[in-house]
C-alpha cells in the first residue's frame, strides 16, 4: 500500500508534524510531507510544530501588542482599517465573530510556514509553480497573499462554552496560533471533535475551501469550530491565505483526469464570498457545491 494511503487509514486524530531543522528534499522531509498529506486529505488539518515564533516574539505580540490593540475605543479600531481587509474581516467570520483587529498582508515567518504546508501537494507530485504565475507570486511562491489576524474572544455567556460554531473557512488555508487558552475544535470523520491544545511551539494548519477546489476535493475543507468550556478570555493570531488580486482558484491540472474528474469550475473568491454571505449561499449548508461544484449526472 503507498505510504499515504496506509497513514490515511491509520489515522484516527490529528496528525503532528515537527518542521524544526528539517531541509526540504532530506528524508525526514518526505516522511513529514507524507504525514501531512495523509492528515490533510483525511481531516483537512494537521499539526505543526515549529519555532518561527520566539518565546520573544509570542509575548511581544500576545502580552502586549494585541491586549494594547483591543484595549482601543472601536472607533479607533475601526478607523484603522482601510479598504479590502475591512471587507474581508467582516465576510470571513463566521457564526458569532470575536473581535477581530484591523488585518493585512503581511510576509512573516509564520506565513512561510502556510507555504511550506501548501507545497506539500507534493505529496500528490504536484509542482508549486502550477498554482499561478511565477512573476506574480508572493513570497511564497504561490499566487496566494497571507493576511495576518489577530482575535480576541470574551468570555462566552453559552453554557457550553461555545465561541463560534461549526463552519469551513471560504479561504485557501489558515495558520491558527493560539494563546494559553483553549478553543480550536476540529471534527473528525465519524463527526466526533477533536480538541487542538494551545501549545507555545505548534499552530494549527486549517484547510479552506479554496483548497478543496485546488485539490479537486482531495484535500476537504476542515470543519472547525471554537468552543472554551474554562470560560477564560482568549487571544487568538491567524495567518491566512487567500488568493492574490481577486485570482481565480481551479482544480490543478495534475488532479483531473479520467479517473478524477473535475469536481469544481473555476471559482472566483470574491465572487464566492459575497454569495456565502451576502446572497443564497447564507441559507445553504453546502454554499461552495452550489456555487462552483460540477453539477453531477442525472
Ligand atoms: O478561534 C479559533 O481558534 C479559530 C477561529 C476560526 O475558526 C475563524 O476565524 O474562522
Ligand atoms: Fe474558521
Amino acid at each position: 500500500m503507498a505510504p499515504i494511503e496506509d497513514a490515511k487509514q491509520r489515522l484516527s486524530g490529528i496528525s503532528r508534524v515537527d518542521l524544526r531543522g528539517i531541509e526540504p528534499s532530506s528524508k525526514e522531509w518526505e516522511e513529514a510531507r507524507a504525514v501531512v498529506a495523509a492528515s490533510m486529505e483525511a481531516l483537512g488539518a494537521v499539526l505543526v510544530v515549529q519555532d518561527a515564533l520566539s518565546p520573544d516574539l509570542r509575548q511581544a505580540l500576545f502580552g502586549h501588542a494585541m491586549p494594547e490593540l483591543f484595549a482601543l475605543p472601536l472607533d479607533v479600531k475601526r478607523s484603522l482599517v482601510s479598504g479590502p481587509a475591512r471587507r474581508r474581516t467582516r465576510a470571513c467570520a463566521p457564526g458569532r465573530p470575536p473581535t477581530a483587529a484591523p488585518s493585512g498582508t503581511s510576509e512573516t515567518s509564520s506565513g512561510r510556514t502556510a507555504a511550506t504546508i501548501l507545497r506539500s501537494r507534493h505529496g500528490f507530485g504536484v509542482c508549486h509553480q502550477h498554482a499561478g504565475p511565477a512573476e506574480e507570486s508572493g513570497d511564497d511562491g504561490l499566487y496566494a497573499a497571507t493576511r495576518f489576524r489577530r482575535l480576541h474572544y470574551g468570555v462566552s455567556e453559552a453554557g457550553d462554552g461555545m465561541l463560534m460554531k461549526s463552519h469551513r473557512d471560504p479561504t485557501v488555508l489558515s495558520v491558527v496560533v493560539q494563546h494559553e487558552v483553549e478553543g480550536l475544535e476540529v471534527q473528525a470523520q465519524d463527526g466526533s471533535w477533536l480538541a487542538v491544545a494551545p501549545e507555545p511551539d505548534t499552530v494549527a494548519v486549517i484547510a479552506g475551501e479554496l483548497l478543496a477546489v485546488v485539490t479537486n476535493g482531495r484535500m476537504p475543507a476542515c470543519v472547525h469550530r471554537v468552543r472554551a468550556p474554562s470560560r477564560r478570555e482568549r487571544l487568538l493570531a491567524q495567518f491566512v491565505s487567500v488568493p492574490k488580486d481577486s485570482f481565480t482558484v481551479q482544480p490543478l491540472d495534475e488532479l483531473v483526469d479520467a479517473d478524477h474528474l473535475p469536481r469544481y469550475n473555476p471559482c472566483d473568491f470574491d465572487g464566492y464570498v459575497r454569495f456565502r454571505y451576502a446572497g443564497e449561499g447564507r441559507k445553504l449548508s453546502d454554499p461552495l457545491e452550489a456555487f462552483c461544484g460540477v453539477a453531477k449526472g442525472p
